[in-house]
């Protein structure tokens, strides 16, 4: 995610310096972050003196004294470990001056947990990104009661100048918006390869199709005026009482994570790989890509419109 995020930036014209223990990671990288941009290009969305521009824009280093110090604004995007993030969160507020803004990518906790070592809480704000950030256009901001009303200005203005579209949570909870849904969500996928209705392919295949197909352009609150709430109604009703409401992780899915089935990672997960992913990844970033551009072009359309409607 890290380097993602780090070409987002750089393609918006800031210098980025990207600090990772280990040379291999920054070299992987260096390697993705190309990858990425040379998709672009060869769809015509990128120019080849942009793509050089961006890589030109980002410093690699092993050293975290030399990537964060002089600078505005950090993200972190380690693993989610919260001790892990603790740790680097004491090392960095070491480091930088009162005034940086640290950023961080968790898919899950929030700032009151995330806080709990700072010196200056106020300074932290949760920038949560979609895999792959270069191209998922929605960054989750969540704040709490002792962030900074600058950082977040500050933080939300930079989300809309790299092209991001910013959602701000009224509240912090674990998870945010996205992940809440998207965990909830899980639940019932995972119940239904466990009953034996359907295998994990199957859910793809029918999810895709469906609210896969709808949700770009019609949320799932908007699905439902379009259907009708008398519909909805009877549809939660009929349905609610019979979905899991579990609360464990699902021995299969531990059981996959323990034998090392780990996805594109490991060449196995729900599926095989022989590439580490590196098919799937250029398939994703260029159907994302063709479901940008149009995305993109609609709402060009739409602001033209509103222009001459004035
Ligand atoms: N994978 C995903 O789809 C998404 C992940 N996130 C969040 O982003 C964060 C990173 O996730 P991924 O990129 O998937 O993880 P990752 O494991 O691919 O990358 C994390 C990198 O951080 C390195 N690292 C570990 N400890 C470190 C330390 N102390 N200092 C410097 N580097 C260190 C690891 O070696 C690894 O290269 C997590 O908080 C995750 O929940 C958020 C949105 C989506
Ligand atoms: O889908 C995503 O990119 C995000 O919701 C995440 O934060 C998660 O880490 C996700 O990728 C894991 O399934």
């Amino acid at each position: 995610m890290g380097h993602g995020v780090a070409q987002l930036l750089a393609q918006a014209g800031y210098i980025v310096r990207i600090q990772a223990r280990r040379e291999t990671s920054l070299e992987t990288a260096k390697k993705m972050i190309t990858n990425s941009l040379k998709i672009m290009v060869d769809k015509g969305m990128l120019s080849q003196d942009k793509m050089e521009q961006t890589l030109d824009n980002i410093k690699y280093t092993t050293d975290l004294l030399e990537a964060i110090q002089d600078t505005d604004f950090i993200l972190e995007s380690i693993p989610e470990v919260l001790e892990t993030k603790l740790d680097t969160y004491e090392i960095i507020e070491s480091i930088v001056s009162e005034k940086t803004i640290i950023a961080s990518n968790t898919s899950t906790f929030p700032l009151k947990e995330l806080t709990q070592r700072a010196k200056h809480p106020g300074r932290f704000i949760i920038t949560h990104y979609f895999n792959p950030p270069q191209l998922v256009p929605i960054v989750e901001i969540a704040k709490f009661e002792k962030t900074d009303e600058n950082v977040v200005k500050v933080t939300y203005d930079l989300m809309k100048e790299i092209g991001k579209t910013p959602v701000v949570l009224k509240k912090e909870i674990t998870g945010f918006i996205v992940n809440r849904i998207q965990v909830a969500f899980l639940r019932e996928c995972f119940n239904l390869i466990e009953l034996g209705v359907c295998t994990a392919e199957d859910i793809d295949i029918a999810v895709r199709g469906s609210m896969g197909f709808k949700w770009a352009f019609c949320g799932p609150m908007e699905s439902q005026d379009l259907a009708g709430l008398q519909t909805t109604q009877a549809m939660v009703y009929n349905i609610e009482q019979d979905l899991s409401n579990t609360r464990e992780v699902p021995k299969f899915l531990k059981e996959m994570v323990e034998k090392s089935e780990h996805g594109i990672r490991s060449n196995k997960g729900f599926y095989e790989y022989d590439d580490n992913g590196a098919k799937a990844i250029y398939t994703r970033d260029d159907n994302f890509l063709d479901l940008l551009k149009l995305i993109q072009d609609k709402e060009a359309k739409k602001e033209k419109t509103a222009s001459a409607v004035k």
